[in-house]
């Protein structure tokens, strides 16, 4: 009889678990509450980047003068990017169930719960459906996290989820968190036009990052003329008729006629019947996971933002494909490369673009590790001068004893492509004379890479 699988949740994580499982051989149902492809995925990391792409469009527009082109004003349209990103939304929810079905998966609309360890209800509009499993996939997500000090009200108090776009352009934004998200709100609503106020906890935007990087990032906000409170948490917003006024715990505070909040998520296990089917739970609410992705109870999996690993769509699809091939028994008897989170390439879709993977110069100094770092600004390639955009850099950290490639950070136009090589090299432990000797194309940003790495 074939494994019966019970995915609930159908993100990145629950979506390729559900694929791979079902081309393997197993019976797959897949349960999904609110969108096939993934809240967090389809209504935040998608829309952002989809905002973020008509911001850099509007801005390449205002500077289209440099290229050599007269051109009418630009603004932005509200209702023609509503559609524009509910439009990517639809099709992408679209191919993605059409790709469940062809590999015929069960898929059930509505809300999954564990009742114990091998069984699973989905609640749906047409009541409850009972489900026995043999293998249970949890990947439910996370939701943007709300303090009890902020009474989101879809208007003026905005989450992530509220903003692609608002009901109105911000005159004046502050974004509240300097993470990632925070750092890309920043950048999209500015290159919008919004005057934009930062709240930064820490003296650096970006704080698990390398802090040249984080450097380079806050010199371009404000060049832009972003404001930066830095050292301050918000602990309170007023509403106003017209606007906020955003209180931090060090006495100041920020009036702006909205507020955004950018201060983290939190994972999609209440109501899981965790408890229900004996799986371990920490005390921030995300599943306890071992290297294989198995929770306390070895046949209930967790994929995506629950395990509480790194929150990317990447790093969650991986885990799905893993889950899918250990729940099948394809590491027995051959080898099976674990997930290695260090190497999982990222990009923050700020302008500058900035990206990483791998070993960073200053975790490689933290550890008193022997590192080889080289660096080559982008103000020296001949594509950069053609594209009439020569900021930032290209930084490579290799073994100086065997020039194997460690990892990398991108500063500049299109890094989240150009780590790509990168994220290749650590992975399959190349080294700086393979990149070297690659024949690459000309003129093209890629060749800065070939240059950090002689
Ligand atoms: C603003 C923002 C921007 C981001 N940008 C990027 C980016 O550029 N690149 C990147 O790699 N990552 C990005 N991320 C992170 C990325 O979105 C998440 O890591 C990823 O979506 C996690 O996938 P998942 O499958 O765990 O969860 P999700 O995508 O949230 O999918 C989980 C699904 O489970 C469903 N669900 C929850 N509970 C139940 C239940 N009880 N029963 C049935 N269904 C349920 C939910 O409705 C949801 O559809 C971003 C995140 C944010 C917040
Ligand atoms: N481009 C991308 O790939 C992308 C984009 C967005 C998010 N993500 C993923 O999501 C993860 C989480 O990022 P995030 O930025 O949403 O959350 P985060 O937890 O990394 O950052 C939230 C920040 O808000 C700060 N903060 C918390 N409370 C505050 C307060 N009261 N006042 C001021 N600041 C406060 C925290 O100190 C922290 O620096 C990232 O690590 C990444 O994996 C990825």
């Amino acid at each position: 009889m074939a494994k019966r699988v019970v995915i609930i949740g159908g993100g990145p994580g629950g979506n390729q678990a559900a694929t791979l499982a079902a081309r393997l051989g197993a019976e797959v149902t897949l349960i999904e509450r609110d969108i096939v492809g993934g809240a967090a995925h389809l209504w935040d990391c998608i829309p952002s980047k989809a905002m973020i792409a008509t911001g850099g469009a509007l801005t390449f527009v205002e500077r289209a003068e440099r290229m050599g082109l007269a051109v009418p004003d630009a603004g932005v349209h509200p209702e023609a990017l509503r559609e524009r990103i509910q439009g990517i939304e639809d099709r992408l929810e679209h191919s993605v169930t059409g790709l469940l079905e062809s590999q015929g998966v069960r898929i059930i609309r509505g809300t999954g719960r564990l009742t114990g360890p091998h069984t699973v209800v989905a609640d749906t509009a047409d009541g409850e459906v009972a489900l026995e499993a043999d293998v249970v996939v949890l990947s439910t997500g996370s939701r943007p996290r709300i303090p009890e000090w902020a009474a989101v009200d879809g208007q003026r108090i905005l989450t992530t989820r509220d903003a692609y776009p608002p009901p109105e352009m911000p005159e004046h934004l502050v974004v509240i968190g300097s993470g990632v998200t925070g750092v890309e709100f920043v950048h999209m609503f500015r290159s919008f036009g919004s005057e934009v106020t930062l709240i930064v906890s820490r003296q650096q935007v970006l704080p698990q990052k390398d802090p040249e990087v984080a450097a380079a990032l806050e010199e371009d906000f404000l060049r832009r003329g972003v404001k930066l409170l830095k050292g301050a948490r918000a602990e309170g917003i007023d509403v106003s008729d017209d606007g906020v006024l955003v209180r931090c715990d060090d006495g100041r505070s920020v009036r702006g006629s909205h507020a955004l909040l950018a201060i983290g998520s939190i994972p999609n296990s209440d109501g899981l019947g965790l408890e229900a089917a004996g799986v371990e739970v920490d005390g921030g609410g995300y599943v306890v996971v071992n290297r294989n992705m198995q929770s306390s109870v070895p046949h209930i999996y967790v994929a995506g933002d629950l395990s509480g690993k790194l929150p990317l769509s990447s790093v969650a699809t991986m885990q799905g494909r893993k889950i899918a091939e250990h729940a099948m028994g394809l590491h027995i008897g051959r080898p099976h490369r674990h997930l290695d989170y260090d190497k999982a390439a990222s990009a923050i879709f700020t302008e500058p673009e900035i990206a990483d993977v791998g070993l960073a110069e200053a975790d490689a100094f933290a550890e008193g590790r022997k590192i080889r770092v080289t660096k080559v600004p982008f103000s020296s390639s001949a594509k950069a001068l053609i594209n009439d955009d020569p900021r930032g850099f290209v930084k490579l950290v290799s073994d100086p004893a065997t020039g194997v490639v460690l990892g990398g950070s991108i500063v500049g136009k299109h890094a989240a492509e150009l780590i790509s090589v990168v994220a290749l090299a650590v992975t399959a432990r190349l080294t700086v004379s393979d990149i070297v000797e690659s024949i690459l194309v000309h003129p093209a940003l890629s060749e800065a890479l070939a240059e950090a790495a002689e």
